[in-house]
């Protein structure tokens, strides 16, 4: 599709001290990406800064590099070149197992669907990321409990995956992303399974609850309605983020 984002203006000239300092400092900094895969370019010299707290939309047609992006910002891909830091510090150069760990501890990541164990409750499935880290199971469930009665699935709790409806399973799955305190959500488009209606639901939890918790958010999806919800909005094309758009501070969200 086609990215219509309104009132979009070249990323050079909306990014000023004041707007980007809004919500806090830079999280994640990107510099130079570039990616390719034989000879294409999925990612063409992109720079992004991400602040703490603050919800970025990636928009762009098919193969315009917004997945390629995303899995370079969270670490899961090394880019041919560039520099991706985290809290100053640079993903690029750790290792394997640091990597794993800081995405484990720092990130978290919602899919487009099929992402829930089918033999585990939701309040489980929530908990997983803590219970995997060695918090106990009365915590843990706890902490899930909370962020699934914020995302109105209180009630819910012990129901597994295959009881609960695609829009509710995105909502696990939101629990399950923030449930660790992550300083930064990955979201691939997390309503890509969903009706228009419920998805535009689901947006609007995700972005609210990560801003309530604190985390960073960083969203690739078709929606062009996302950036009633998100700080900003990028748009990419051929590998590159060719526009981007800042929500009018204040504006409601
Ligand atoms: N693992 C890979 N091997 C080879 N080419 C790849 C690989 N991953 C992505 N590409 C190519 O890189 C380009 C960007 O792909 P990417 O998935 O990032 O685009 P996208 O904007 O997320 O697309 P979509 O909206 O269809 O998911 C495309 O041309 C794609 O075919």
């Amino acid at each position: 599709m086609d990215v219509d984002v309104p009132g979009s203006v070249p990323a050079a000239t909306t990014a000023t001290p004041s707007a980007r300092n809004a919500r806090g400092m830079d999280i994640l900094t990107a510099r130079g990406l570039v990616m390719t895969y034989g000879t294409t370019r999925a990612l063409d010299g992109v720079d992004v800064s991400v602040r703490a707290g603050e919800s970025v939309a990636v928009m762009g047609p098919s193969g315009s590099g917004k997945t390629t992006l995303l899995h370079v910002l969270a670490g899961i891909v090394r880019p041919t070149s560039g520099t991706v830091a985290l809290a100053g510090a640079d993903l690029v150069s750790l290792g394997d197992a640091q990597r794993t760990r800081l995405r484990r501890e720092d990130f978290g990541f919602v899919f487009q669907s099929g992402q829930l164990l089918s033999e585990l409750p939701a309040e489980e499935n929530a908990a997983l990321p803590l219970l995997l880290g060695g918090q106990s199971r009365a915590a843990a469930t706890a902490r899930a409990r909370d962020l699934l009665a914020r995302l109105g699935l209180a009630g819910t709790e012990r129901r597994r995956p295959g009881e609960l409806s695609g829009g509710q399973a995105q909502r696990v799955a939101i629990a399950r992303a923030l449930v660790g305190h992550p300083k930064v959500v990955f979201a691939d488009e997390p309503t890509g399974a969903l009706d228009q209606a419920t998805g535009r639901e689901v947006l609007d939890l995700l972005t609210s609850v990560a801003r309530e918790n604190g985390a960073a958010l960083v969203v690739v999806t078709h929606d062009a309605g996302v950036a009633r919800w998100c700080d900003r909005t990028l748009a990419m094309r051929d590998g590159r983020v060719v526009s981007e758009f800042t929500a009018p501070a204040g504006a409601l969200r």
